[in-house]
């Protein structure tokens, strides 16, 4: 009796300590989490760190000048401003840059969708004498700048397939002779690059003096490292070997460190002065929603989504996979009585204008559209932005979600995401440069339940955290997340893959997923050993992808329906410890 209550006494002291001893261990790896993340965050600073340094190694450099001071032209330029542009003061860097387009030297302009880049290239054009010269990849783009500066008076015209002979004429007289008024022509870089008829007028211009400026407008497709690549991009280097004396603008929305670089050495600017605005858009909510696996369930979702938070009209964006989708999605949302239409790049251009064009007069709620609907949207109140499937890079996400909210005003950007998505998106990224790491990071954006969406965009962009003040789900939420022990069911999906690899089989997502099932049961599993759902254990055998448990040997292994789930060929050993055998 008496050695019963000693052993009790014991077995209670053995399980608080037990207890205390689980409760450290939970701190413990609670800590490791966080150090892991701040291991990342600290290799991606040390990355950008590494990559300026050898970038002013050869020498394009940014001058420290200060270019907020005095300038001989600052009376004129607030005239102008304020005269011909309504616009009553400058915006963050404006002044900045149109005074050293002004002193002639060359520009790398990185400033946020929204932020008034037109200005700093427009303003300077119209203060110049001569005739600057703007490369943008759209016509669509350029028709409404051309239309946009008219309406201010300023004569712009643009040179493109669509011009007609007269007008044509007119532009030829202008570069050739100097005749006629013509302040700022637009031109698309096929123009630069395959016509030699314009390239002879340009430096005719140029030699008389009159070429002011060049600007490039969406300078990072340039680079085949962005996300919109334009191969005749590539040949607007010419321009600075051509007109050496005259200053280049190049300005885009965002472009990562590698951007930069890449499209600094492709235009020849290496002594460029740089002007970087942070990626922030304050004013816009970031969130993340679970995908449910059945379609109508997300269609219901995406219409009560709209029909409650907006429900006079306000308009919005549907960003869909692929073209059949983008079709379905705007006709089920009809069907539950969003006024929607889709966009895709099968229909022909009149058609896709016409959408386009109801839509931005408020006379149609919500464009679906693939990612063709891209550049060129100025439509300034967007107050929504949904991403019915994840997108395939993080840059392609903040251009895509960075439509809304233009005008300052608070919108949201809302992601779908399931684990079964990415297959889909890893099949059509899997031979681009970098595709699949590219993918990798904005599925890491879908998964996290923890950190900050907007960090995840300071930190792929190389930039400095800044304050979310709430705005997005992760900072505003309070969910209690639960935690569980996922070693036992790392260790069936890699054995899961072992045997299919020894079997010479590949598998789908939901095959292995089923052969997982089937493999808990046959161990025999209790009850109190954790159960997964189908999307947990696909999160799961995702989160090992990106986490590089899944090695290299397993790669290909494993296939969707048609499309290759690519596992793990970045494997490298920063969970040592946490590798099953
Ligand atoms: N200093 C300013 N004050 C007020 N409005 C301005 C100012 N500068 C530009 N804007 C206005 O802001 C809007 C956006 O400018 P702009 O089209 O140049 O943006 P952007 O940076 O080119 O954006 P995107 O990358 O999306 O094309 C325009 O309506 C423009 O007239």
């Amino acid at each position: 009796m008496e050695d019963e209550e000693n052993i009790e006494e014991e077995l209670f002291l053995v399980e608080s300590q037990l207890h205390d001893i689980q409760g450290q261990i939970k701190t413990l790896l609670d800590r490791q989490e966080e150090l892991y993340e701040r291991q990342l965050q600290l290799k991606a600073l040390l990355e950008v760190s590494k990559m300026s340094r050898n970038k002013s190694n050869y020498g394009s450099s940014v001058t420290l000048e200060d270019w907020s001071g005095s300038f001989p032209w600052d009376s004129q330029a607030d005239d102008t401003r304020f005269n011909v542009f309504g616009i009553t003061s400058y915006r963050s860097n404006q002044r900045e840059i149109i005074n050293t387009v002004m002193s002639g030297k060359d520009v790398l302009v990185i400033m946020a969708a929204g932020g008034g880049k037109s200005l700093c290239y427009q303003l300077p054009a119209v203060l110049c004498n001569g005739i600057a010269l703007v490369v943008s990849p759209l016509l669509s783009l350029i028709q409404d700048q051309v239309m946009g500066l008219a309406a201010l008076g300023i004569p712009a015209y643009m040179l493109t397939s669509t011009t007609n002979k007269e007008v044509e004429k007119f532009i030829y007289r202008a570069l050739d002779k100097g005749e006629g008024e013509l302040k700022i022509l637009y031109v698309t870089p096929e123009k630069i690059s395959k016509s030699k008829r314009f390239m002879s007028k340009l430096e005719k211009c140029h030699h008389a003096g009159r070429l002011s400026l060049v600007a490039v407008d969406e300078a990072h497709c340039c680079s085949q490292w962005g996300h919109d690549f334009r191969p005749d991009y590539k040949n607007l280097g010419i321009l600075k070997i051509q007109f050496p004396s005259v200053p280049m603008i190049a300005l885009t929305a965002t472009a990562t460190s590698k951007v930069q670089m890449d499209l600094i050495e492709m235009l020849h600017i290496p002594k460029c002065v740089k002007f970087v605005s942070t990626v922030n858009r304050p004013n816009l909510f970031y969130k993340v929603y679970e995908k449910s696996p059945v379609g109508k369930v997300v269609i219901d979702e995406i219409a009560n989504f709209i029909s409650e938070s907006y429900p006079n009209n306000e308009s919005g964006i549907v960003y869909c996979f692929s073209r059949r989708e983008c079709e379905q999605v705007a006709k089920e949302l009809c069907d539950r009585g969003i006024s929607a239409e889709h966009y895709h790049a099968d229909m022909d251009i009149i058609a896709r204008e016409k959408i386009h064009m109801r839509w931005s007069q408020g006379k149609s709620q919500v464009i679906v559209g693939t990612v063709a609907f891209g550049m060129g949207i100025n439509k300034p109140d967007v107050r929504f932005v949904i991403h019915h499937s994840l997108s395939k890079s993080m840059e392609t996400y903040y251009q895509e979600s960075g439509r809304a909210g233009r005008d300052g005003l608070s919108s949201e950007c809302v992601l779908y995401y399931r684990p079964g998505d990415v297959p889909r998106q890893s099949s059509m990224v899997f031979y681009e440069n970098c595709g699949l790491q590219n993918l990798y990071d904005i599925v890491r954006y879908c998964q996290s339940k923890r950190s900050c969406r907007r960090g995840a965009f300071f930190q792929h962009f190389g930039e400095a955290l800044q304050d979310c003040n709430g705005m997005c789900d992760n900072c505003a939420s309070s969910i209690e997340l639960k935690e569980i022990d996922a070693t036992n069911h790392t260790k069936i999906v890699v054995s899961v893959l072992r045997d299919l690899k020894l079997n010479d089989q590949r598998a789908t997502l939901l095959q292995l997923v089923d052969k997982f099932k089937a493999k808990w049961k046959g161990l025999g599993y209790s009850n109190k050993d954790v159960d997964l759902k189908r999307e947990e254990i696909e999160q799961l055998i995702v989160q090992l992808i990106l986490d590089h448990v899944l090695k290299e040997e397993f790669q290909h292994t494993a296939y969707s329906t048609n499309a290759y789930v690519t596992l793990g060929p970045l494997w490298k050993p920063a969970l040592q410890g946490k590798i099953p055998d």
